[in-house]
């Protein structure tokens, strides 16, 4: 928890007790239903919610915008994002139910009113949104495809609407057909060694590939 006090120093009593709040109920639901790795859970604030919130850093969420987290597991980048920004709509799915249970329990253990989880494909989400967020879950060739017309034209935020995507490595292969797409460094917020090849990928509404 004190990774999040160290980079985020404006959130509100409600906000800080929801982020001490999570490692209980992530140590409890894994239990039952394994959606973080055990040596990750030692790691939770950094490896998934500091890193979730990366996002933050490079675009802070507008009260009534709407974001799609698509791959969600246990709810990540998602959870971390919707407590920070309690009046941006959050959709998380994922394809797979069980997992989709664990972000709904913790969603209403901590009293998220803006978070809706949903069992369901990414190519089966319906509406629009001002991003969508993901980690984790296909390659960026694939993941187009799957968020094809689910970006609002009307862009509010300082980054145009698209895509936020949290990766790692060497990127250029991957994102050799998108001269568009921006790469931030995890490592300009954050100083932990973890994030020394983290990266936040902004792929903006009109990213056809080249
Ligand atoms: C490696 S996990 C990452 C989970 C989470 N984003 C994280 O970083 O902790 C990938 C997740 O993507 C989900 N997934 C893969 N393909 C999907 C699709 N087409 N639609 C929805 N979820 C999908 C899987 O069920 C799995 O939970």
């Amino acid at each position: 928890m004190k990774e999040i006090n160290k980079y985020f120093d404006l959130l509100s009593q409600r906000q800080i007790e929801q982020f001490e709040q999570l490692e209980g109920l992530y140590r409890d639901w894994n239990q039952k239903i394994n959606v973080i790795s055990r040596k990750d859970m030692d790691e939770l604030y950094e490896r998934h919610v500091l890193h979730s919130l990366g996002i933050a850093k490079v675009q802070p969420f507008l009260a009534g915008s709407k974001i799609l987290d698509i791959g969600t597991g246990g709810g990540f980048p998602g959870i971390p994002l919707a407590i920070l920004f309690p009046e941006t709509e959050f959709l998380l799915v994922d394809s797979i139910g069980k997992k989709i249970t664990v972000v709904q329990e913790v969603a209403q253990a901590l009293g998220l009113k803006n978070v809706k989880a949903v069992q369901m494909r990414a190519e089966q989400v319906k509406g629009e949104f001002d991003f969508i967020v993901s980690r984790a879950v296909t390659k960026m060739d694939d993941f187009t495809k799957w968020t094809k017309n689910k970006i609002r034209k009307k862009s509010l935020h300082e980054l145009s609407n698209g895509i936020l995507y949290l990766k790692g490595g060497d990127l250029s292969e991957e994102l050799q057909h998108f001269p568009k797409a921006k790469v931030f460094a995890l490592s300009d917020y954050f100083d932990e060694a973890f994030f020394e090849t983290k990266k936040v990928v902004h792929l903006p509404l009109k990213y056809k590939p080249a």
